[in-house]
C-alpha cells in the first residue's frame, strides 16, 4: 500500500497541465478529431494494465479526461503520480 500524499507534496510533483481536484489528479487532453482520443485511451488503458493502476478515462468528442486516484488507500499517492507521469511521457512520444 503506497502512502497518501500530503497537500504540499501533491502540488509538489503534480506534474505540468495537471490540476488537483479534491482527491483525484485530473488532466484534460485535446484531440483533433474523435479517433485519436479513442486511441489514446487504448494507450492509457495499456499502460494502467502494466502498473495495475487504474484511472477514470472519459471520451468525449475531440477530447479525454483522464482521473487518478488511489482507490484503496482513499486518496492520491506516488502511484497516480507516476501514472500521470508515465501518461504524459507517452503522449508527448
Ligand atoms: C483490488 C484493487 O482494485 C486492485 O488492487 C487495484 C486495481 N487498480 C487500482 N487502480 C486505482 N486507481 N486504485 C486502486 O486502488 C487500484 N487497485
Amino acid at each position: 500500500m503506497a502512502d497518501l500524499l500530503s497537500d504540499d507534496e501533491i502540488e509538489a510533483q503534480l506534474p505540468d497541465d495537471w490540476t488537483r481536484d479534491g482527491d483525484e489528479i485530473v488532466r484534460t487532453y485535446e484531440f483533433d478529431d474523435y479517433l485519436r482520443g479513442v486511441n489514446f485511451a487504448q494507450m492509457v488503458g495499456e499502460i494502467a494494465e502494466s502498473q495495475f493502476h487504474h484511472p477514470e478515462i472519459i471520451i468525449r468528442y475531440e477530447e479525454v479526461e483522464i482521473r487518478l486516484t488511489s482507490h484503496e488507500e482513499g486518496g492520491i499517492t506516488d502511484q497516480d503520480v507516476e501514472m500521470a507521469e508515465l501518461i504524459e511521457s507517452e503522449h508527448d512520444a
